[in-house]
């Protein structure tokens, strides 16, 4: 396991209820390396978007960390009472989600999303670089029409052509980890192929860390190095795909397995 860029060590998190505490996670470990994929699975409601908006300090506002810790490089970014996720969302990490459409302003064109992320995290950056990284992001996408793509509103490009451009503007400020949440849910199979194929591409060319939550275990074990299995708020099993997959420990890692018709 490599570590050292994310480090998730026993993270619990509680949701406050009108009546009760509910435990969300439980002792989560975790650890993502640079250029390394580790995927996240596990049946709905096991956690799994709990662990990635944790990371970038996106959970709901009665949910709060009781023990662990994230650490960030080295720096711990989020712990009981810690919240440092601020300096590193959108910068040092980036984010992709389930539905492009949603992540994407409506009224605003391509370029104008691209322009307002790199002024934000980058400091005097000129015009002439906005647009040089603009297209120079799109074209790390796999984007050939750049310009179009730039003058065009999200509701004038396809699905897959959206969630490319949403993983462009998570790259843009070269962040060392990116997390993607359920990303390729929404797209066909042939689009999520694809997707999928770019960030192995982008993990590889670029060298950042990919933190991939899914439900679809064969989607996983396509693009991950290593995964880990969540229930019930708990990793129950992690390790390399070709372990975890051909080997699998946990009942129920196997019932997951199980339930793909085409594996055998
Ligand atoms: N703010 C909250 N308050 C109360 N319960 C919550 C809160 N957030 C999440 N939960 C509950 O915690 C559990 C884990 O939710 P989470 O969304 O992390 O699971 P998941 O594995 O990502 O599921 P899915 O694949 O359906 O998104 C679920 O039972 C969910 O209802």
């Amino acid at each position: 396991m490599k570590t050292g860029l994310l480090d998730v060590r026993g993270l619990s998190i509680t949701a406050r209820l009108a009546h009760d505490d509910l435990s969300l996670l439980a002792g989560v470990d975790l650890a993502v390396g640079r250029g390394e994929i580790v995927g996240v699975v596990g049946e709905s409601g096991s956690g799994k978007t709990t662990l990635a908006r944790s990371v970038v300090g996106l959970l709901e506002r009665n949910v709060r960390v009781t023990a662990g810790a994230i650490e960030l490089a080295g720096d711990v970014v989020v712990a009981p009472g810690v919240d440092r996720t601020d300096r590193v969302r959108g910068t040092a990490v980036g984010m992709v989600f389930q539905d492009a459409s949603r992540s994407l302003n409506p009224l605003m064109k391509v370029r104008t999303h691209l322009a307002e992320v790199l002024r934000r995290h980058v400091k005097g950056i000129t015009k002439a670089d906005v647009e040089r990284r603009s297209v120079e992001v799109l074209e790390q996408m796999r984007i050939t029409d750049t310009k179009r793509v730039l003058d065009s509103y999200p509701h004038q490009l396809s699905g897959g052509l959206r969630q490319r451009v949403a993983i462009g503007l998570a790259v843009v400020t070269r962040p060392a980890l990116v997390i993607a949440d359920e990303c390729t849910t929404a797209l066909d199979v042939t689009t999520q192929t694809k997707v999928v194929g770019l960030f192995r591409t982008l993990v590889d060319e670029l060298g950042i860390g990919l933190l991939f939550v899914t439900h679809d275990l064969m989607l996983a074990s396509d693009l991950c190095d290593r995964i880990a299995v969540m229930s019930g708020g708990r990793v129950v099993e992690q390790g390399s795909i070709e372990h975890v997959l051909d080997h699998p420990e946990q009942e129920y890692t196997k019932r997951l397995l199980a339930a793909i018709p085409s594996w055998s």
